[in-house]
């Protein structure tokens, strides 16, 4: 039977200290005494329910004493308007339909008989609405002489007790007579408290919902430091409904037990071993928590926020739930069939364990939602702060490039105005060396001066015009390279790339090396390049490195002047070589 299966240790004890009198003369308790114990233990509880639905019904008051006998009781309550009354103000609209009369007291005529019907079916709705939300219920014989008041008195105290625990915010357990009978939570409208029938599902979906609501506490970590009558409920409820169905399994299952007498030392024997077992568990089950909790710090991500965290534990206690459920499930077995229990609660809990699943599963997402929101948040000022750095950054660059173009400009213009006043228009001077195989060898150059003068000698004047003395911007040795002939022209090419016209040209007799100074006797080799490949040269490096500014477009054009006709030189059809000239462009 069931209900057997939550009875209290002290009940058990009893029941059990009983047996072993029947056969232990010594601990016998006199039939008497315990008869008259019994009646005083049923008198008591009957003037506590009265003196409830006094304090419940005003109507009460005048039909009700405050200790009434077992017949007074019955002929109170008989009628149903009491306890209709009483029940709809616990559960209000739990009775649609109360007959009321002022006929009560009319003795058996064919009236009261009508009434007496009527008060039947008072009594019957009662009943039925009792038992809807599974409290204790009597049979409607209980009420007549030689009924069951206990059953009566049962129903009325179940009655309260849900009451008080209604009025106390219907949260976790509520006890009836040192009997666990019901948790629930406080969105939960009907309670569960058990008929016999119905308690062991009720503490399987009790059980659930304790570690729902111990799941609920911790994902709400502020509450469990606030909240501490909750969590004592959760914890006293989870710690009782173990050590019962712990105590009982020793008690049912033990082969040794059903052989033996059951006396004190068994007993203490019994409870000495449940208590060792007991501790033995709750120690596993402590390491183990604490073996996952060192896990969790010693982590290799590490533990990056108090909400992974929870989680962490949350996980851990979901799997503990479906473990201990089948823990329990052994002990809490019905007369020993567990076959037939286990699916039942596995049933009762299926949909309890989606709903709360689905509870659940809602909570997170409202968690994480309110956590992506909060990381959006942040991204979004973190992005908009970056952007102002970006922004400020490009001012900035703004500011010092255009300062940078001015920089640029007034170095242009200094650079070109010393080219400037170094002349506009410069003549250099150069001296072919002798040519080897050249037999007179005798040269005019008297001597060439720092400053750019040259003294030439003219052997066939005589007196002062024998020497005479040219001036230049420069003159060039005999040994000059190509490139110091270079070096004095090289600043002009940047001259042209800034925007000013710059002409380069060679001037003599046949021979005198014109083509030499201005091409070079080999382009093959670099060092021997003339003036106008190194210009050329010139010209493309520094237009490429302006390229991110200016681009250029450079064109080529070579023109050829001979007895007064210009030639185009670049043109291959020898028809057209005259004016007008082709442009090579180049870029
Ligand atoms: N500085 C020099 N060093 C060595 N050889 C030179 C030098 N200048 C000219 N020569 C040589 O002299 C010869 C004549 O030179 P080049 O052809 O350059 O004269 P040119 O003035 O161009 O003559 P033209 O007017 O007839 O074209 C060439 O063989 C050249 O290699």
């Amino acid at each position: 039977m069931p209900h057997d299966s939550f009875t209290s240790p002290a009940k058990n004890f009893r029941g059990l200290k009983g047996s072993v009198s029947a056969d232990n003369t010594d601990e016998a308790i006199n039939d008497d005494e315990l008869a008259m114990r019994k009646a005083g233990e049923a008198a008591s509880r009957r003037y506590q329910a009265a003196e409830w639905l006094r304090q419940m019904d005003r109507g009460a008051l005048g039909t009700l004493s405050k200790e009434p006998s077992e017949e007074e009781f019955h002929l109170a309550l008989r009628n149903g308007l009491i306890l209709c009354s009483v029940l709809n103000k616990v559960n209000p609209g739990a009775v649609h339909k109360v007959v009321e009369s002022p006929l009560l007291d009319v003795p058996s005529t064919e009236g009261a008989a009508h009434f007496a019907i009527q008060y039947f079916e008072n009594i019957r709705n009662f009943l039925v609405a009792v038992r809807d939300m599974k409290l204790l219920t009597f049979e409607v014989s209980d009420l007549e002489k030689g009924g069951s008041s206990n059953k009566v008195v049962d129903c009325i105290l179940c009655l309260k007790g849900y009451y008080e625990w209604k009025q106390a915010g219907g949260i976790g357990v509520w006890r009836y007579g040192g009997t666990v009978r019901i948790t629930s939570f406080p969105k939960s409208s009907s309670s569960l408290v058990g008929s016999s029938d119905s308690i062991d599902e009720s503490v399987d979906e009790s059980e659930s919902s304790q570690y729902d609501q111990l799941l609920d506490l911790i994902h709400f970590s502020n509450e469990v430091f606030t909240d501490e009558p909750r969590i004592t409920n959760v914890l006293t409820f989870l710690f009782d409904h173990f050590a019962l169905g712990l105590l009982q399994a020793y008690i049912r299952e033990s082969d040794r037990v059903n052989d033996l007498t059951l006396n004190a030392v068994v007993i203490n024997a019994l409870l000495s071993k449940v208590v060792e077992d007991f501790s033995t568990l709750i120690v596993s089950q402590g390491n183990r928590l604490a073996l996952f909790l060192e896990n969790i710090l010693k982590g290799e991500r590490g533990m990056q926020s108090k909400a992974q965290f929870i989680e962490a534990i949350s996980q851990y206690l979901q799997q503990r739930k479906s473990l201990t459920s089948t823990d329990l499930s052994e002990f809490c077995t019905c007369s020993g069939k567990r076959e037939v229990v286990q699916p039942r609660v596995v049933n009762g809990c299926n949909h309890v364990d989606i709903f709360h699943l689905h509870g659940k599963h809602i909570e997170e997402l409202k968690f994480y939602h309110q956590e992506t929101k909060l990381e959006i948040k942040e991204i979004h000022s973190i992005w908009e702060e970056e952007l102002q750095r970006l922004y400020d950054h490009v001012k900035r660059l703004e500011v010092i490039s255009s300062s940078y173009q001015k920089v640029l400009e007034e170095n242009r213009q200094l650079y070109n105005q010393v080219q400037d006043l170094k002349g506009t228009i410069r003549v250099y001077c150069r001296v072919k060396p002798f040519l080897p195989g050249q037999l007179n060898k005798q040269s005019v150059v008297d001597y060439i001066g720092e400053s750019g003068n040259i003294m030439i000698v003219n052997p066939l004047k005589q007196g002062k015009d024998t020497r005479k003395v040219f001036t230049f911007n420069k003159v060039f040795g005999t040994n000059t390279t190509q490139d110091q002939v270079y070096e004095d022209t090289r600043p002009l090419v940047r001259s042209i790339l800034d925007g000013y016209n710059v002409c380069i040209f060679a001037y003599g007799q046949t021979g005198s090396g014109k083509t030499y100074t201005m091409s070079g006797p080999d382009p093959t080799h670099e060092e021997m390049w003339g003036v106008n490949y190194r210009a050329l040269n010139d010209l493309f490096h520094i237009s490429r490195a302006r390229l991110d500014v200016i681009k250029y477009d450079i064109a080529v054009q070579m023109i050829e002047i001979y007895n007064e006709q210009v030639r185009d030189l670049l043109v291959s059809d020898g028809s057209s070589r005259r004016y007008p000239l082709c442009y090579l462009l180049t870029k």
